[in-house]
């Protein structure tokens, strides 16, 4: 509280809040940022933003937002695919880990990573405690929610094979997208924290595009979103 006294003597006072965190969100399309926007419900100090879909346009995107900061942390936020028996449909993935599952080269013995063929890196860490506090209040609000690796691929996986090669990749991954590691590269080259919210619209697999249920996930995607204000405070 401050107190202020103006030259007629009538006492102003003022009270302050403590200063909140500032979040980028950054989702891949309208749909996405509207859920997220929904849960917010204005909340201050949370830009959002839909950057594009796959891991190319979303980096770009989160840079040129991070240049307008400071902000205290990104988190890459939107549907995803639900390994099975990992994430079923319409519940929430928190990443533990952001791992750009694609990038890197075939060879006669199969995939090589990045990081194998000493390229560079293909994974990054999430500001873990912050994910463990925002998994512990989606449970305490009653959704199902999973902390695993979450999987960044350019191309959606349409096939039980590519969808068990992923697993020998990753054997724990809980679901797969298309952002995750664009937004942390972007929030890696400014040194802000991370972290990943995917709520899940379909399994990863053979594709079926009618059985995807976009509505729970974006409905999902709205509960996860409005826990942040209270996580984050
Ligand atoms: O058609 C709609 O109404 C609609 C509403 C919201 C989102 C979409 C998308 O298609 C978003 C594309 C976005 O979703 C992620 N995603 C979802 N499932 C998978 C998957 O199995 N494998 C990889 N990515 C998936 C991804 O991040 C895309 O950018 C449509």
């Amino acid at each position: 509280m401050q107190e202020h006294t103006q030259s007629n003597s009538v006492k102003i006072t003022e009270s302050y809040t403590p200063t909140s965190k500032r979040v980028l969100i950054v989702t891949a399309v309208d749909a996405e940022k509207d859920a997220v926007q929904r849960g917010l419900r204005h909340a201050p100090g949370f830009d959002v933003i839909a950057g594009g879909v796959g891991p190319a346009a979303t980096a770009a995107a989160t840079a040129r937002h991070l240049i307008q900061g400071p902000y205290d942390l990104v988190i890459s936020a939107g549907i995803a695919g639900g390994f099975a028996g990992q994430a079923e449909m319409g519940s929430i993935v928190i990443a533990d880990l952001i791992i750009a599952a694609d990038l890197g080269s075939e060879t006669e013995n199969g995939f090589s990573s990045v990081e194998e063929l000493g390229f560079g890196n293909a994974r990054f860490s999430v500001d873990i405690a912050t994910a463990r506090k925002l998994a512990a209040a989606i449970k305490e609000a009653g959704s199902v929610v999973t902390m695993g690796p979450v999987l960044t691929v350019s191309t959606t996986t349409g096939t039980a094979v590519t969808a068990q090669r992923l697993l020998h990749r990753v054997p724990n991954a809980a679901a797969e997208a298309m952002e995750g590691f664009g937004v942390a590269t972007a929030a890696a080259a400014a040194s802000v924290p991370v972290l990943e919210i995917r709520t899940i619209s379909n399994q990863v697999g053979p594709r079926d595009r009618s059985a995807w249920k976009i509505k729970e996930a974006l409905q999902a995607l709205e509960t996860a979103s409005s826990l942040l204000p209270e996580v984050l405070r």
